[in-house]
């Protein structure tokens, strides 16, 4: 990759792998390809792309948004005729469901910019996917995998893991990436589940938690008043007294009290 001397941009995230020892175990962490559509965002250079078309995956599609390392796929492109696409598109902006079908696994190192935004958009979606092995930065991998009574516990912790089974693999130094970035990295494996853990609206929840964690250090009775007009009621059938901080209430509770707030 050095050899190519492209300067790596910023803007993009990129922040290349250079362990093959890593890339090894990522790819290994997503099981079985052999049955399995694979989509890579951001292959850069093709590090990743390169072991995962050595599992055999039914097909791999690549999305990446920089048209310069597009072209460095040519020779990947020519070795798996009709197993491999590259397409060069801004990964959000992409419906996954209209370029491959199910089952589909998805396998990628992030790029840091887009990575909360990105598994935003696979969440409200999260039943298309297998499952997801995915490299974020570390402090991201925390905030998704925390669990109550902690200070990474927040919204996007509440949604990933009503939503899914997430186990935070390993995490990798900034020296194994050219260049080095800030932070350490780690690498998580999503495992969607066949129906969300509790009943609830999607929509109501996520307002109600980016609502309430926008205020952290303040008790429910207090930040419940942004969205609701009736808080003592919305407290009383939720079964809380209103004295508690949003970073202790579990997943359950949460989905409790959006099945009972009547929005403003
Ligand atoms: C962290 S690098 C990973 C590169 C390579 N897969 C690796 O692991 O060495 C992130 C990659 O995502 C690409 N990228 C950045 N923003 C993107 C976007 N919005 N959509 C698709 N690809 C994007 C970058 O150009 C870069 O190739």
């Amino acid at each position: 990759m050095k050899k190519f001397l492209l300067k790596p941009k910023k803007s993009l995230g990129q922040n290349f792998i250079l362990s093959n020892e890593i890339i090894k175990r990522i790819v290994a962490l997503a099981g079985s390809l052999k049955d399995f559509n694979v989509i890579e965002i951001g292959p850069g250079y093709g590090a990743l792309t390169r072991e995962i078309l050595a599992y055999n995956p039914k097909f791999l599609l690549s999305i990446e948004k920089d048209s310069s390392l597009v072209k460095h796929h040519e020779q990947l492109l020519n070795e798996h005729q009709g197993k491999y696409r590259i397409i060069e598109a801004d990964a959000l902006n992409v419906v996954e469901k209209e370029l491959v079908e199910c089952p589909v696994k998805v396998i990628a190192n992030l790029p840091y910019n887009i990575s909360v935004a990105l598994f935003l958009k696979w969440l409200n979606n999260i039943k298309f996917f297998t499952n997801l092995t995915l490299m974020f930065q570390k402090e991201v991998a925390e905030r998704i995998t925390a669990e109550p009574n902690s200070k990474d516990y927040g919204s996007l912790s509440v949604l990933s893991q009503l939503l899914c089974d997430i186990k935070k693999e390993f995490d990798i130094e900034p020296k194994e990436f050219f260049p080095r970035p800030k932070v350490y990295s780690s690498v998580i494996t999503v495992k969607p589940l066949p129906t969300p853990r509790f009943a609830v609206n999607l929509e109501t929840l996520t307002k109600l938690t980016r609502a309430v964690f926008a205020q952290r250090r303040k008790m429910l009775r207090n930040s419940l008043q942004s969205i609701t007009s009736d808080v003592s009621t919305t407290l009383e059938n939720a079964k809380l007294s209103g004295d508690e901080r949003p970073e202790s209430l579990t997943i359950e509770q949460f989905c409790l009290l959006a099945n009972n707030i009547i929005m403003r």
